[in-house]
């Protein structure tokens, strides 16, 4: 450990102070707790009354001498502009493309106002690597407010999305042992491939509806059905017959609710603009999603008292109890009944549009790219023959796993993601208070050049690992977040996604539909296709 000297600058004060380089990141205020992992840390200890310093964790790498930043100092759009941007030119539907015209225009970081909120976006790489590296014991997610004030206003419980702190890492520490492993998530294998036979069904049924015989419309309707069957099977361990010609009541009732919740997104992003004196004389965003929550919730409920009259059934009669998530949830009791229907209620909102929307762009791809459909295809028919792909066969289709990956890398359906720093932090050179709004920029850094050369190109094998040099570094593309919060559902929709996407090449030819042009993408809270997509699914016999 060595000492050097260095400037601090905190506000409008200016001064010296003790730079303590060390090889370890510390991960509290005090010079002396528990050391992690490897980086450097600036701490300013106390150089009398008038001169305290707020202890700040470096994120980037101490230049002796640097002089730190203010946030006065940032580069950013004017508020003006931004309130032009967002509110006169609908850039709530451009997110990404602003993320990246900023990135461009300001830099690495820079800051933006948002009414009373001040949101620093961190569009680099190695920023971004270095603030999530940083990340304490329970990171706090952004623009959570519109959930919390439902689930106050309901009496609901939070879900692993909603919640924070304390309850939050309860939750993470049940959910995280079921379903964060590709092996714990294997065990579902067999169940996700019976929905596949029936998506693969679905498609013929379809594209018989058409004059052509092939084309199916608008793909991602069919994707968002078997998304929400394939991971209701897996967390309420029943079907739900999203795939069947005729949709059951209470599954068409919550594909309304969750429409609903979808189509207020734009409101509820604007309840966060909106100071919190004003709200009460401008029209509050919160029937429509409101109604739209109660609806979601009201199917787990449904499926949880289910599961519970089930077991408790099975008891009385002396029989053993067995299943699979929400029995193990309901048998342990972990969590509480309500938490299990929060967290149950959440993974599903979160299951479903995710999948989807990556599915039906990494089968628009495959139809823009014959070339490396051919080769992905072989690569399946080479390792599995016209045998049915399992869960254990993954690993041996590396370019199934490369296109979920680019596909993912050309489309992250989450854009760009928040969070409330929890600690003083130095970043790029500027000094963050402790409770500083972050977005996280992830399609500015999955679309720079600097990380993937030829990052309009649309190129599964460049995620194929030939050796160490070769490797495309970790933290351009993190689609799933990264860390203790990222995606809890990552290895669900990973398996939902390979195993749909390779029984779809061995059955179907995919080719363009003539409707269909230049699809671009739109943000709608999530980045989804700017217009239908239709396909043609020729067979392959
Ligand atoms: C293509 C599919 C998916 C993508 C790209 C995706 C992406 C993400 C991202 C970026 C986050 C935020 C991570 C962070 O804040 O660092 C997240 C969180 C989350 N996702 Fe996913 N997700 C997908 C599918 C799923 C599925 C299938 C589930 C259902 C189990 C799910 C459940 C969740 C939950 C519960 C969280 C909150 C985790 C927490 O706060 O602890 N996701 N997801």
């Amino acid at each position: 450990m060595s000492i050097q000297s260095t400037i601090l600058r905190v506000g409008r004060k200016t001064l010296l102070a003790d730079v303590v380089t060390t090889p370890f990141l510390l991960r509290t205020h005090s010079l002396h707790k528990t050391a992690t992992s490897g980086s450097l840390r600036v701490a300013a200890e106390h150089s009398g009354a008038d001169d305290l310093v707020p202890p700040a964790i470096e994120v980037g790498d101490v230049q002796k001498g640097t002089r730190v930043k203010s946030l006065k100092e940032m580069p950013g759009p004017s508020a003006f502009g931004n309130l032009i941007e967002f509110f006169y030119r609908d850039g709530f539907s451009r997110i990404h493309e602003i993320q990246m015209e900023h990135s461009q225009k300001y830099g690495k970081i820079f800051k933006s106002r948002f009414g009373p909120q001040l949101v620093v976006s961190i569009a680099g790489r190695d920023l971004l690597a270095q603030v999530l590296r940083a990340e304490g014991v329970a990171p706090q997610r952004a623009n959570m407010e519109s959930w919390k004030e439902y689930r106050d206003i309901s009496g609901r419980s939070t879900g692993l999305i909603s919640a924070e702190g304390d309850d939050w890492l309860k939750m993470r520490s049940v959910l995280r042992q079921l379903i964060m492993r590709p092996r714990d998530v294997a065990a579902f294998s067999d169940d996700v491939s019976a929905v596949v036979v029936d998506l693969v069904k679905r498609i013929k049924v379809l594209r018989s509806q058409q004059a052509d015989r092939h084309t199916v419309l608008n793909i991602n309707d069919m994707y968002f059905k078997y998304a929400m069957e394939g991971i209701s099977t897996i967390l309420y361990e029943s079907r739900l017959g999203c795939l069947e010609d005729s949709i059951p009541k209470t599954s068409q009732e919550y594909i309304t609710a969750l429409n609903l919740m979808f189509s207020s997104f734009k409101t509820t992003m604007y309840a966060g603009a909106i100071p919190k004196w004003l709200r009460p004389v401008i029209p509050s965003p919160g029937g429509k999603f409101c109604s739209s929550w109660d609806g979601l919730f009201k199917f787990s409920q449904m499926h949880v008292d289910k599961k519970l009259a089930d077991i408790r059934a099975k008891m009385v009669r002396g029989e053993a109890v067995q299943g699979g998530l929400l029995t193990h949830m309901l048998v342990t009791m972990e969590m509480n009944k309500e938490e299990i229907t929060a967290n149950m209620t959440e993974m599903l909102l979160a299951g479903v549009d995710t999948t989807s929307f990556t599915l039906s762009w990494a089968t628009y791809l495959l139809a823009r790219h014959p070339h490396v459909q051919q080769q992905i295809f072989e690569e399946v028919t080479q390792t599995l023959g016209g045998r049915m792909p399992t869960a254990n066969d993954v690993p041996n289709l590396p370019l199934i796993r490369g296109l979920v990956k680019e596909t993912l890398r050309l489309f992250p359906v989450l854009p760009g993601n928040g969070r409330i720093t929890q600690d003083d932090l130095i970043v790029g050179g500027y000094f963050l208070p402790k409770g500083t709004q972050l977005a996280l920029c992830h399609f500015s850094t999955s679309m720079s050049e600097e990380n993937f050369p030829g990052a309009d190109d649309f190129r599964p094998d460049r995620w194929i690992r030939k050796d160490q040099s070769d490797r495309v570094d970790n933290f351009g593309s993190i689609p799933f977040g990264y860390g203790i919060r990222s995606c809890i559902g990552r290895r669900i929709a990973e398996l939902e996604m390979h195993l749909a996407l390779t029984q779809i090449l061995q059955n179907f030819r995919i080719e363009v539909s003539p409707e269909t042009e230049d699809i671009k993408a739109k943000t709608h809270g999530l980045l989804c296709p700017g217009a239908p997509i239709d396909l043609k699914f020729v067979d392959r016999v």
